[in-house]
């Protein structure tokens, strides 16, 4: 799969188009349905099918104040989920002022004198987009008739009779409703972090943790989880404390995944960890002493042992 950086690289393609347009924040059952229309036109038609999305998400930039802190899916999780579904190709628009002072007529007109051989444009049948939000089904239509493509729309594909969408999806995990998400997702949740160096106290505890930050994805409520793991490659059972180790901790410690994982004792320093939030086992507590919280950590692991 190629991945290009700006619109302008698409003029590279020598091939009929079939594009999907949309920013796909985790890439969900709504998003799936649309890049379907785009990847199936190809299959039909003859020609390569692709995702034309935008980094940093719009609202960062139109509207800050109102922007989640935290996404389904940071750039190159999202350019892998993507890989998945079969697209040939993928181009991340920066999307800044610059970008989003365009009105949508020019957006479109732009994007159709790169891509040059642009057959088919996919969205879903509401997507409203440009200055002022003043692009629509209906004048993709109009456009595309100008200009020589066809527009193919998605009716909103709903789960438990809302639209879905990945505010709603945020919200679910936010609230620790991995199930909902997964419904929605089409896919379990997962968070992909990278290991930092810890206090290398876990160690001493009787369990070596590898210290995970997320890459700016939505994280579930704190609290010790089961979880699986992949690291390297290889998938693996585990067991992972999110929060800030108010046993051990000052107050405002950074907020981290402190993973376990079971038979594993290599350095990961540095290393990517996509982690899967299988069962919610406990709220974080702040323990009186290091025992105590050793003890607690044993019954923790022996609870998720005893259920793999
Ligand atoms: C399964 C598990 C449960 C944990 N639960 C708590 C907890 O409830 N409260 C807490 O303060 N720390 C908890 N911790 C975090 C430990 O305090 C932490 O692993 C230890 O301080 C080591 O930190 P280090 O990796 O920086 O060396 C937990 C860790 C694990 C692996
Ligand atoms: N549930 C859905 N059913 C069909 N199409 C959808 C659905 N959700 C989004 N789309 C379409 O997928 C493309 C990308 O959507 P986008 O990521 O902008 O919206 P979203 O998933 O609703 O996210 P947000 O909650 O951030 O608005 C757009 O063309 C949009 O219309």
């Amino acid at each position: 799969m190629r991945v290009f950086q700006d619109i302008r690289e698409l003029s590279e393609l020598d091939a009929p188009l079939h594009l999907a347009l949309g920013v796909f924040d985790g890439v969900h059952v709504g998003h799936q349905e649309v890049i379907g229309l785009a990847v199936n036109g190809a299959k039909r038609k003859g020609g390569l099918s692709g995702v034309l999305t935008f980094e940093p998400h719009p609202i960062r930039v139109l509207a800050p104040e109102r922007a989640p802190r935290r996404i389904l899916a940071s750039i190159d999780h999202k350019i892998e989920l993507l890989k998945d579904i079969g697209v040939d190709f993928v181009c991340v628009q920066k999307f800044d002022k610059d970008f989003a002072a365009r009105n949508a007529e020019e957006f479109i007109a732009d994007l159709a004198y790169y891509a040059d051989e642009l057959k088919r444009v996919a969205v879903g049948e509401d997507w409203v987009f440009g200055r002022g939000r003043s692009g629509n089904i209906h004048k993709l239509r109009e456009w595309g008739g100008e200009l020589g493509f066809v527009v193919d729309a998605a009716a909103p594909v709903m789960v438990d009779g809302e639209r879905v969408s990945s505010t709603r999806i945020r919200q679910a995990i936010r609230d620790g409703n991995l199930q909902a998400a997964h419904d929605m997702l089409g896919r379990q949740y997962t968070v992909v972090g990278t290991v930092i160096e810890g206090r290398k106290l876990a160690r001493s505890l009787g369990f070596p943790t590898a210290n995970v930050v997320a890459h700016n994805e939505q994280l579930p409520p704190d609290g010790v989880w089961a979880l699986k793991v992949e690291v390297a490659g290889k998938s693996y059972q585990a067991i992972g404390n999110l929060g800030r180790r108010p046993t051990v901790e000052m107050e405002g410690a950074r907020r981290l995944l402190e993973v376990h994982v079971f038979g594993f004792d290599e350095d990961v320093y540095g290393q990517v960890i996509e982690a899967e939030f299988l069962d919610y086992i406990r709220p974080e507590k702040k323990f009186d002493s290091i025992e105590a919280l050793k003890a607690q950590i044993e019954d923790d692991v022996n609870k998720v042992k005893s259920t793999i």
